[in-house]
């Protein structure tokens, strides 16, 4: 798995593979590791598949309770505790999970990073599961603050393309997210092997003629 999550002037971009793999066995291409936790509240999924998908629902659920209780939505900071404190009552019982919780509340945009050792930080700039080292190689190289919207996208696109080429475990549909004071918005889902011969066709047009 490659996912990875940054801040940046326009909001919060989300960019992941969809890889699921039991050994060197791909059990899944499609798999959906951007979870829409509420319109306001995005989480990024990477570790073990069933833990990830059973305590994103839980998590869903503690939301939801929370809003029906107290009217309101709940905070990122608040959400990204809940999700901690509650898989840290299992730590070293062999759970594996990491994940971003990106989102918009009153304090304005927020990125959280939450795993099933423990920790739980806010940031900038993250990237979680077996192909991050390789998005951090462009994703580090091409990220600012002051990107446009298209250029944050397609850092996000690049970024886990070059995951899905060089990780075994990662692969398929590279799906965007764009988390707005507006709520979440879908930017594009395309198969890694389509943006492979796109980018070879840019390269194409970038070399001089050399005949
Ligand atoms: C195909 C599939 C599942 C599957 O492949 N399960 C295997 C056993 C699994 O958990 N795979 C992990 C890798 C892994 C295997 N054994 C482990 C023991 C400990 C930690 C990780 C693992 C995986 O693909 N993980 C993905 C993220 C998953 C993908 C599926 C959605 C939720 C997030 C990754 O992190 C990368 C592929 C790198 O492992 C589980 C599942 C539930 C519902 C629907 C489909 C599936």
């Amino acid at each position: 798995t490659t996912t990875l999550g940054f801040q940046y002037q326009g909001g919060i971009v989300l960019a992941v593979d969809s890889r699921a793999t039991g050994g060197q066995f791909i059990g899944s291409s499609t798999m959906k590791k951007i979870v829409e936790i509420n319109d306001y509240l995005l989480g990024t999924l990477a570790g073990g598949a069933a833990d990830c998908v059973y305590w994103d629902r839980v998590l869903a659920r503690q939301c939801r309770m929370y809003e029906l209780r107290n009217r309101e939505r709940i905070s990122i900071a608040a959400a990204s505790k809940l999700l901690s404190n509650m898989i840290y009552n299992f730590k070293g019982m062999g759970l594996s999970i990491g994940m971003m919780l990106a989102g918009w509340d009153k304090r304005g945009p927020g990125l959280y990073y939450v795993d099933s050792e423990g920790t739980r930080t806010p940031g900038k700039v993250f990237s979680v599961g077996s192909g991050s080292v390789f998005a951090f190689g462009v994703l580090d190289s091409g990220y600012k603050w002051d990107l446009t919207d298209e250029q944050a996208y397609e850092l996000g696109r690049r970024s886990i393309y070059h995951a899905t080429h060089r990780d075994a475990y990662s692969g398929g549909i590279i799906r965007v997210y764009h988390m707005k004071s507006t709520g979440w918005v879908h930017i594009s889902d395309e198969d890694c092997k389509n943006l492979y011969y796109a980018y070879q066709a840019e390269k194409a047009m970038e070399q001089p003629s050399t005949s």
